[in-house]
C-alpha cells in the first residue's frame, strides 16, 4: 500500500505492458502494479500495444509508423497511460520542477505528465513558434534532420527537468533537448517516453539518467 500525495493507493493486480525505468549503467524492473485510490474501481490491465497501429512505409518507404491516435481516442486507454507513466515516474522518484514536452507529441502527454507530479510544463516548440527570445537546437531523426526552440528565459537556474515524448526512435531528439537542458545549468532528472524503439537503441544517445519507458517494439 502506497501513501502518494496524501491519498490512500492499493496495489492491484499487475498490468500490460512491462513498463520500467533505468538508465544505460542499470536496469530496474518494477513488480508491475496498478495502484488506485481506494474510493473507485480498481484498473482492469491494458494491453496498449493493442492500440497503437502500425503504419508501414509512413512517413517514407521503410519506417513502420507507430500510430498512438488509436489510444488518444480510447478513453480507458488515455487514462490508463496518463496515470501508468505518472505512477511509474513517482515510483522512479522523479521529482521535476517542470517537465519539458517536444512538439509535437510530446505536448500530449507532457501537461498531464506535469500536472500528476505537481510539476510546470515548458513546451519546445518547432521553429519559429515562440514569441520572445529562444535557444535553438539542432538535431537529427529517424528519417531527417530538424531543429526546435525553446523560451531562453523559461528556466530557473538549477531547477529539475523531466523531458518528455511520445516515442523514443534514435533518441536524437532527446538527446538534444537533453543537451540544450543541461549546457543552460538544470538538473536533468530523467526521461519519459510511452513507446521505445529498442532496435534504434535511442537510449544510448541519452546521457546517464533514468528513462521511463511503457511499451516497446
Ligand atoms: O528518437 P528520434 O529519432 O529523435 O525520434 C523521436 C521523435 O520523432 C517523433 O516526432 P516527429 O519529429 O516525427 O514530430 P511530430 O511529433 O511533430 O510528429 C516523436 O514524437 C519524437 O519526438
Ligand atoms: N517509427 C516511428 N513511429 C512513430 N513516430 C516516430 N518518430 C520517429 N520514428 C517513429
Amino acid at each position: 500500500m502506497y501513501d502518494l500525495a496524501g491519498s490512500q493507493w492499493q496495489l492491484t493486480d499487475p498490468p500490460f505492458p512491462m513498463r520500467s525505468w533505468h538508465n544505460n549503467s542499470q536496469s530496474v524492473s518494477f513488480l508491475d502494479s496498478i495502484v488506485k485510490p481506494f474510493a473507485q474501481e480498481a484498473y482492469l490491465p491494458m494491453d496498449l500495444k493493442s492500440l497503437i497501429r502500425d503504419i508501414p512505409d509512413f512517413p517514407k518507404p521503410g519506417i513502420v509508423f507507430r500510430d498512438i491516435t488509436p489510444l488518444l481516442r480510447h478513453p480507458e486507454g488515455l487514462r490508463y497511460t496518463v496515470d501508468l507513466l505518472a505512477q511509474t515516474c513517482k515510483q522512479a522518484g522523479l521529482t521535476p520542477d517542470y517537465v519539458v514536452g517536444i512538439e509535437s507529441r510530446g505536448f500530449i502527454f507532457g501537461p498531464p505528465l506535469a500536472y500528476q507530479l505537481g510539476a510546470g510544463f515548458i513546451p519546445v516548440r518547432k521553429p519559429g513558434k515562440l514569441p520572445s527570445a529562444v535557444h535553438t537546437i539542432e538535431y537529427e531523426l529517424e528519417y531527417g534532420m530538424d531543429c526546435l526552440e525553446v523560451h531562453q528565459d523559461a528556466f530557473d537556474s538549477g531547477c529539475r527537468i523531466l523531458i518528455a515524448d511520445d516515442l523514443i526512435a534514435t533518441g536524437g531528439t532527446a538527446a538534444a533537448t537533453a543537451k540544450l537542458v543541461q549546457k543552460i545549468g538544470c538538473e536533468l532528472v530523467g526521461f519519459s517516453f510511452i513507446i521505445e524503439l529498442r532496435d534504434l537503441q535511442g537510449r544510448q544517445k541519452l546521457p546517464d539518467a533514468p528513462i521511463v519507458t511503457l511499451v516497446e517494439y
